[in-house]
């Protein structure tokens, strides 16, 4: 009876770049010897992410919604212990910076088995932004056994950190991997704007944005759509409670901006598509827009996306909503600034990122036979 593959997930991110790599595990081993373990974390979101891959959880924990960060990676790290055994597991596949993808790479160390980190690397050497990612996925990667980077870059800061090369892989970012799967479906899955309407896309979630700077923020773009009504603003609104209220109210009674419930990963493709501008503060979203050649104004003060950034495709514009406002007016009536930020091809992968980690890995098996 062969070892199987163990991925934990927990958020919709973490969803979306795994899908790739549990179906080229699938190919490559047999569905029987891929096991999708999640933790509770956001299970509606993850959910929803999986269903587009048309992939199931295998096993879903309860986490609890209550207690603080401490109480919930504890029960995490309790209940994950519980379940990983290295005479049945050859390895666990995190991904990212979330407490899930800690917790998961802490649990599996401690049950020795081998710990994989898909999208390692990625830093702002600031723990205090992203809190509390950039510690998570700094304190996974002395944990983890191979650390699949999306860029050299990544590879860089990891060889930097003293992690040795043999544990470092360069394989491009599984979430371009995801949208070229996807990529035949996106077409009509979101209406287009109206003829010479021009689409505002808007994601907005993280914590240091919540409070006085999210309500800035949106009320900025609010300002903009009531002045003009050659825009429409199209914006998920993120389930967080610290984000849906101050939306809302920043948006109420705008015609033309549109707040929709949280979208599924086809739909949300889809209407990247159909936008000549995102403002976003989503990691993933920062990696993605490329693929759509669309340009991104990014509302954080820093970004671990930094090749988006000198690849030109991405602006950080920081949690300053005047700043914000001026940069997207410029990007929606100057065709020639629009695009100068569009490039050919994603500076975070080519699509073929699961397939290089599935092909490590079975080496990585062999050579443990
Ligand atoms: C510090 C940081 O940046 N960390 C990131 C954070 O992930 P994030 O910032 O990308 O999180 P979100 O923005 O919530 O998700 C984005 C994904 O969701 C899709 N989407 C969005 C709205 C919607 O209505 N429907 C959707 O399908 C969208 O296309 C995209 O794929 O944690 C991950 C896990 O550790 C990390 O990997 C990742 O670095």
């Amino acid at each position: 009876m062969s070892k199987t593959f163990l991925l934990v997930l927990g958020t919709r991110p973490e969803a979306i770049k795994l899908a790739p790599v549990h179906s080229a595990l699938c190919r490559r081993f047999g569905s029987d010897n891929v096991k999708l373990l999640a933790t509770g974390q956001h299970p509606d979101l993850a959910r929803l992410a999986l269903q587009d891959f048309d992939i199931a959880i295998d096993l879903c924990l309860e986490a609890p919604s209550a207690g603080g960060l401490s109480a919930r990676s504890a029960w995490m790290l309790d209940r994950l212990g519980g379940l990983m055994d290295d005479a049945v597991h050859s390895h666990v596949v995190v991904q990212g910076d979330t407490s899930t993808a800690f917790m998961g790479a802490l649990a599996a160390f401690n049950a020795r088995i081998p710990v994989v980190h898909v999208e390692a690397g990625l830093r702002t050497y600031d723990l205090a932004a992203p809190f509390p990612e950039e510690a998570n996925r700094r304190l996974i990667a002395p944990l983890a056994d191979i650390c699949f980077a999306p860029t050299e870059r990544a590879a860089e800061n990891l060889r930097s950190e003293r992690i040795p090369a043999q544990r470092i892989e360069v394989v491009g970012n599984t979430v371009v991997d995801a949208i070229e799967q996807l990529r035949p479906r996106f077409e009509g899955a979101w209406p287009a704007a109206a003829p010479g309407v021009r689409r505002i896309a808007v994601t907005l979630h993280r914590r240091e944005a919540w409070g006085a700077p999210l309500q800035a923020l949106c009320e900025g773009l609010a300002g903009l759509c009531r002045r003009r009504s050659d825009v429409d603003l199209v914006l998920p609104v993120h389930p967080n409670p610290m984000v849906g209220d101050i939306v809302r109210t920043a948006f109420a009674g705008v015609p033309n901006a549109e707040l929709v419930e949280p979208l599924g990963f086809v739909a949300m493709q889809s209407l990247l598509s159909t936008s000549t501008l995102l403002v976003t503060d989503s990691g993933g979203l920062q990696e993605e827009a490329p693929s759509h050649g669309v340009p991104v104004l990014v509302t954080r003060e820093v970004t671990e996306r930094v090749e988006a950034v000198e690849a030109g495709t991405a602006r950080l514009v920081g949690l300053d909503a005047t700043r914000l406002v001026a940069a997207a007016e410029d990007l929606l009536d100057n065709e020639a600034a629009r695009r100068a930020m569009v490039r050919d091809g994603n500076p975070f992968g080519d699509g073929h990122a699961a397939e290089r980690i599935a092909a490590r890995l079975a080496t990585d098996r062999a050579e443990a036979a």
